[in-house]
């Protein structure tokens, strides 16, 4: 099976925990993309979706699925996002598409975190893919240092030459080398740092639910 094959799979298995007349938190990046057109094919069945990011918003709005503002939602069973690492008590590295602060903001509303990826997403320890850490972009040096001084090497995001900017006018940070032995722990000290926004580590509220592609069908762990 293909990468793409394996998150086909777990997006139409995310199906199973819509909710009937709800508003669903929907995520970004390609496995919420399948998700998104999965969620598509039953559009009828919910009363619409809160987006992540910009490109999820678009993408739900030319499926005709309305979107909503988080403003106007007090709450939703259920986020459905994919993530660049998750651990064994659900635990993840997100960020890799940019949108981790909307993603934290919108997963924090929701009752259940479902989380969808293909296998390879799964590891004993995260940190080997770079955590991202979105900042505001004139403290990008000094975060930087602070970042340095835990362990990390970290490195601004470009896009064409240029910081990358996020859907929140900000900029990010891609920390290599750290080893994430206590991501609880870690997540507050990095969130503590003056001038981070947030940081793509997502154990305080880790995920409720993985859905995980691998050969042998989707497996589901319950966290
Ligand atoms: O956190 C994210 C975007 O900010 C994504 O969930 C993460 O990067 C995984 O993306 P993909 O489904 O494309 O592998």
């Amino acid at each position: 099976m293909t990468q793409d094959e394996l998150k086909q799979a777990v997006a139409r298995a995310a199906i199973e925990y819509v909710i009937d007349g709800e508003i669903i938190g929907v995520g970004t990046g390609s496995t919420a993309n399948f998700f998104i057109d999965e969620l598509a094919t039953i559009k009828s069945r919910i009363r619409g979706a809160v987006a992540s990011s910009e490109a999820t918003a678009s993408r739900l709005h030319a499926h005709g699925i309305s979107v909503y503002d988080l403003n106007d939602v007090a709450s939703m069973p259920v986020y459905i996002d994919g993530a660049d690492e998750i651990n064994a008590q659900g635990a993840m590295i997100k960020g890799g598409g940019a949108a981790l602060t909307r993603e934290k903001i919108v997963a924090s509303v929701a009752r259940k975190f479902i989380c969808i990826a293909d296998g390879s997403k799964l590891v004993e320890t995260l940190g080997k893919f770079p955590l991202p850490v979105e900042v505001i972009p004139m403290a990008h040096a000094c975060v930087a240092r602070a970042l340095a001084a835990l362990g990390g090497q970290p490195e601004l995001r470009l896009k064409d030459g240029k910081p990358m900017t996020t859907d929140n006018g900000c900029f990010i940070l891609d920390v290599k080398g750290l080893r994430i032995t206590d991501p609880v722990a870690l997540e507050a000290q990095i969130n503590n740092i003056v001038g981070v926004v947030t940081v793509g580590l997502f154990a305080q509220r880790g995920a409720d639910v993985g859905l995980l592609g691998t050969e042998e069908g989707v497996k589901k762990i319950e966290f």
